[in-house]
């Protein structure tokens, strides 16, 4: 926190709304220097298996208290309000909410990226594709998009909305239903709602609902048809630094939003990753691996094709390769709530530390697949399994294989870079709300064998927004050589040789065996018998 005293503008302010919680965060214009910040947990809601949704209304009531509140703090450090020139936000991707046009108000609540009920959605949408294997299926789309058929994506929940909310239904066919992922239902709101409401999102966000093109970066009128969903929905696509709207209400009323960014894109920003080849991992509730491509966009089977960031209107789009692992964080909160192996994350990295060293190899494997598995695997059906148990397992054992599990996951993404795009990667950049572990940092060079590098701040998601959006309105200030030197900051280095390495890694494979095609409920019926008799 600053003192009084040294609070001199300009400052900027980024809405950072993730899948645990939100966050304003008030920066000193062009610097990585936080001023002041408010966080305030979103429960997720899970109505059945495999379900998980949030409440609009709440996601927008909790960034306006986490405005007012971070605000308050400024001014008590003797900051004008005045002085925040403008706004930036960014956000989980994916997530989707479809609202009435007349009243303003959500016809569901959200379906989060991480819900799997589209599961049936994405078989069924497998059937219309005509002759080919079930591999080829999954990938028909991606030449159009990027993305792989999944329930990760916004078009197969907006097409599981559609077919089963008869209200949905009725406002698509209409014309007064709107969509928007999280940043755009934000905007929406924060710049009057129904009112004077704009309806808008970014390329980076765009590029995650299967339905933008991805080398012309509009909608794309084959995907929305495949999908059966109507081009009335969608907001207009913007980049991702540029003028978006003006707050409405509240005490930032009259200030300017100048940015968007996914959550993902906006931290490969943030850790500055601007040049073809630098790569970066954010490990949240989920990880997310995106490494920068350059102006080409790359394909390969087992990996995202995705925008990385476009900044500005006039700017030319720079792409990114990203892996996706939708479990990370999120296996500790599982640990804490439904299992009480721990109570709070403070725990986890004594507790691995101490089953370290015991003299004998640590055989227990955690594949946390609790909805699918995403990069490289794409297999919805995966489910969680533990393997290795003996009579001397403790706790202990299982929250170090829970941090390996996604260390692994993230050598199956690299070693995929390397497979298809033979792309080797030497250094890694580091960030989000695992990274304050450094146990887990350790573990994670170990275990693929390259340097960590982590970031100067654990904000660089919220910083990247801060810097887009300061992009657009001070033309002086350049982006790419604004924050200190990343060379400066101290690696993490592989401890282990290749051999056990490699062994370990072995281990890891046959624990992912077995539990992909775990569930056989969304088989269709033919199939299901089949591996019921087998
Ligand atoms: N010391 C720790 N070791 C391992 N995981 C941690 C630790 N502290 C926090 N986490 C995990 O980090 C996640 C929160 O990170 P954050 O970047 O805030 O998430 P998000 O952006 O998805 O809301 C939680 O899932 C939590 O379990
Ligand atoms: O909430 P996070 O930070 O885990 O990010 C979620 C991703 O954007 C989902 O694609």
């Amino acid at each position: 926190m600053e003192s009084k005293e040294s609070l001199s503008g300009p400052f900027v302010g980024a809405i950072d709304a993730g899948t645990t919680s939100v966050r304003f965060i008030v920066f000193e214009a062009g610097t990585d220097n936080i001023i002041c910040y408010h966080q305030i947990e979103v429960p997720s809601i899970y109505p059945k298996e495999g379900w998980c949704e949030q409440d609009p209304i709440f996601i927008v009531n909790t960034v306006n208290e986490c405005i007012a509140v971070a605000c308050k703090k400024f001014t008590d450090l003797g900051g004008s309000i005045k002085d925040i020139v403008t706004i930036g936000i960014t956000n989980q991707r994916e997530s989707s909410v479809v609202w009435d046009r007349t009243t303003g108000l959500p016809l569901a609540n959200a379906i989060i990226w991480l819900d799997n009920r589209t599961s049936t959605t994405v078989e069924e949408l497998l059937e219309t594709i005509p002759n080919s294997a079930r591999g080829a299926k999954i990938n028909y789309l991606r030449p159009l998009c990027g993305l792989p058929l999944s329930p990760y994506f916004s078009a197969v929940k907006l097409r599981w909305l559609r077919d089963n909310v008869t209200s949905i239904r009725k406002a698509m066919d209409n014309g007064q239903a709107m969509f928007g992922t999280i940043d755009t239902w934000l905007m929406y709101n924060l710049t009057g709602g129904k009112n004077s409401g704009v309806h808008k999102t970014d390329v980076t966000n765009a590029s995650r609902t299967m339905l933008m093109n991805i080398e012309t970066l509009e909608w794309d009128h084959n995907l929305l048809k495949f999908f059966g969903l109507p081009k009335s929905i969608l907001p207009e696509i913007c980049s991702s630094s540029e003028y978006f709207g003006t707050l409405a209400d509240g005490v930032l009323q009259g200030t300017s939003i100048t940015a968007d960014l996914g959550d993902q894109q906006a931290a490969l920003v943030g850790q500055q990753c601007f040049s073809k080849g630098q790569a970066k991992a954010t490990y949240g509730t989920g990880c997310f691996l995106l490494y920068n491509t350059g102006t080409s966009i790359v394909n390969s089977n087992g990996l995202l094709t995705t925008v990385g960031y476009q900044l500005g209107r006039k700017a030319t789009p720079h792409y990114a390769l990203e892996g996706s692992v939708s479990i990370a964080g999120a296996a500790f909160n599982w640990l804490r709530d439904n299992m009480g192996i721990i109570q709070n994350t403070a725990q986890i990295e004594a507790m691995a530390n101490s089953v370290s060293n015991d003299g004998k190899p640590l055989d227990v494997y955690f594949v946390p697949a609790f909805n699918g598995l995403y990069a490289p695997y794409w297999n919805q059906d995966a489910r969680g399994v533990i393997c290795g148990l003996s009579e001397e397992t403790t706790s202990e054992h299982i929250v170090r294989a829970t941090l390996e599990s996604i260390c692994f996951q993230v050598r199956d993404i690299l070693d995929a870079m390397h497979k298809d795009c033979k792309i080797p990667l030497s250094k890694l950049m580091v960030d989000g709300g695992m990274t304050v572990n450094n146990l887990f940092l350790q573990i994670q060079s170990d275990l693929v064998g390259i340097e960590v590098v982590r970031a100067n701040i654990s904000e660089t998601t919220a910083l990247g927004a801060a810097m887009a959006a300061y992009k657009a309105v001070d033309q002086r200030y350049s982006i790419e050589s604004s924050l200190s030197n990343t060379a400066a900051r101290e690696p993490i280095k592989p401890l282990i040789n290749g051999t056990e390495r490699n062994l370990r890694y072995q281990k890891w494979k046959m624990a992912i065996d077995r539990s992909l095609n775990w569930d056989t409920s969304t088989l269709p019926q033919g199939e299901r018998e089949s591996f019921d008799g087998a």
